[in-house]
């Protein structure tokens, strides 16, 4: 069954055209990663299935759900990590989880439980009582990845799932995401880091141009093919010449 689905998505800012022609479709249980350049419109594209923001034309659904004409009702059904999201600067990450856990209608019980196991999972249980504006980048965002998740949410948005964390860290999350994913969850995730796609995606799409140009199964590639040759052949590959460094 189709999880996420857009179609012929069209969103402009001013004279921007951020998203030209965008159609996807994700069936429930995958691990979709897009990909492409700077201001290829992935962002816009999460914004809008989200519903935080309205697009130009074109059509949304996520869970049968439609973003576009009832965003608050998605909202209710799928967990998000925006792009460079802090938690609260004022309250401590145990006051948050209460709040989300509010918000998100999820008995206090359960939020301690699930706390616990992400606090352990990410290592942050020491800093569950420290104010947020006290923490790391690496540390707000293991509070954020919690919070996308502790509602335990059929479908989840996560822009750059592994910013800022260590290679620990990273390791735990992406097993996570696998994990999640088996369950039969379905993640959409955007992200430059194409060697972590290319080992937990279960499918690929590359964005250019606000259109989705090319898709790719990883588990597809043949023994001298990475997803880079893929990404580099369907975006551009020519990398300027440094000069001036010579003979130092
Ligand atoms: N609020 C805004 N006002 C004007 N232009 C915007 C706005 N948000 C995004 N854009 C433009 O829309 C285009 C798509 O941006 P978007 O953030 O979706 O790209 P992206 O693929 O997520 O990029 P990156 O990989 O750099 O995060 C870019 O040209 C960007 O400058």
């Amino acid at each position: 069954m189709v999880a996420i689905s857009t179609s012929n998505l069209r969103k402009t800012y001013g004279d921007v055209t951020a998203l030209a022609d965008l159609s996807l479709s994700i069936d429930e249980g995958e691990l979709f990663g897009a990909l492409g350049p700077n201001g290829a419109g992935k962002t816009t594209t999460i914004k809008i299935l989200t519903g935080q923001l309205q697009p130009d034309s074109g059509t949304a659904s996520v869970l049968g759900h439609d973003p576009v004409a009832d965003p608050v009702e998605t909202r209710r059904h799928i967990g998000i990590l925006p792009e460079q999201e802090s938690p609260p600067s004022f309250l401590t990450p145990r006051e948050y989880f209460d709040f989300v856990g509010t918000v998100r209608a999820i008995p206090d019980d359960v939020v301690d439980e699930r706390v616990d196991a992400w606090t352990e999972r990410l290592s942050f249980a020491e800093k569950l009582d420290t104010v947020s504006t006290d923490l790391s980048r690496g540390q707000q965002q293991k509070v954020m990845i919690t919070q996308a998740f502790l509602h335990e949410p059929e479908v989840v948005f996560i822009d750059e799932p592994l910013a800022n964390l260590d290679p620990i860290v990273q390791e735990r999350v992406k097993d996570f995401l696998v994990a999640y994913r088996d369950a039969g969850n379905t993640i959409f995730i955007s992200t430059h880091h194409i060697e972590v796609a290319e080992e937990v995606c279960s499918r690929v799409g590359i964005v250019s141009g606000g259109e989705l140009i090319a898709e790719r199964r990883p588990s597809e590639l043949g023994a001298n093919e990475s997803l880079l040759d893929t990404f580099l052949e369907n975006v551009g590959s020519s990398t300027p010449e440094i000069e001036g460094l010579a003979g130092r």
